[in-house]
């Protein structure tokens, strides 16, 4: 079966949580996610994500920690998702691909449609600010 490796990021600000819709015309149409993307051949995991956040949406970032990846079987192919807890540094957004984007509290996150690759790695997120509190 053939597998994508995908880095994303969750990005805090003042305790929210940024996450993306994917546009009417990407796979997974209108679907929220973590921004982020396919590891190029080559590329390690922080730099591909370091890449994705600029070119999608005019990002910087600096990483905290990261979560569990998360393996799912869209039927034709697995995504094999590789998330990084990241901080957000002060820069312009500017949508490239995506829909829209919202800062979220953590209760929020929960009610968003995700892309199914997602729904572990929120539920490992949300587990730990119980604990800790952004
Ligand atoms: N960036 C990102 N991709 C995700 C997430 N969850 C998830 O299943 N994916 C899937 O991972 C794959 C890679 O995403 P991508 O954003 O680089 O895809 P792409 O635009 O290059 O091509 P595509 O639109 O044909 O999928 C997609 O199939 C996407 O649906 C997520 O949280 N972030």
């Amino acid at each position: 079966m053939n597998t994508i490796r995908v880095t994303c990021a969750i990005i805090l600000r003042e305790g929210k949580i940024l996450a993306a819709q994917r546009s009417e015309t990407m796979s997974l149409p209108l679907k929220w996610e973590f921004p982020g993307g396919k590891i190029n051949k080559g590329e390690s995991e922080v730099e591909c994500l370091r890449r994705e956040l600029l070119e999608e949406l005019n990002l910087s970032m600096l990483i905290k920690g990261r979560l569990s990846n998360s393996l799912f079987n869209y039927g034709d192919f697995t995504v094999e998702l590789i998330p990084f807890i990241v901080d957000y540094v002060e820069s312009e957004i500017i949508l490239h691909e995506h829909r829209q984007i919202g800062w979220f509290t953590s209760f929020e996150l929960k009610d968003l449609d995700w892309a199914p690759a997602d729904v572990p790695i929120l539920q490992e997120f949300l587990d730990r600010t119980i604990k800790m509190p952004l």
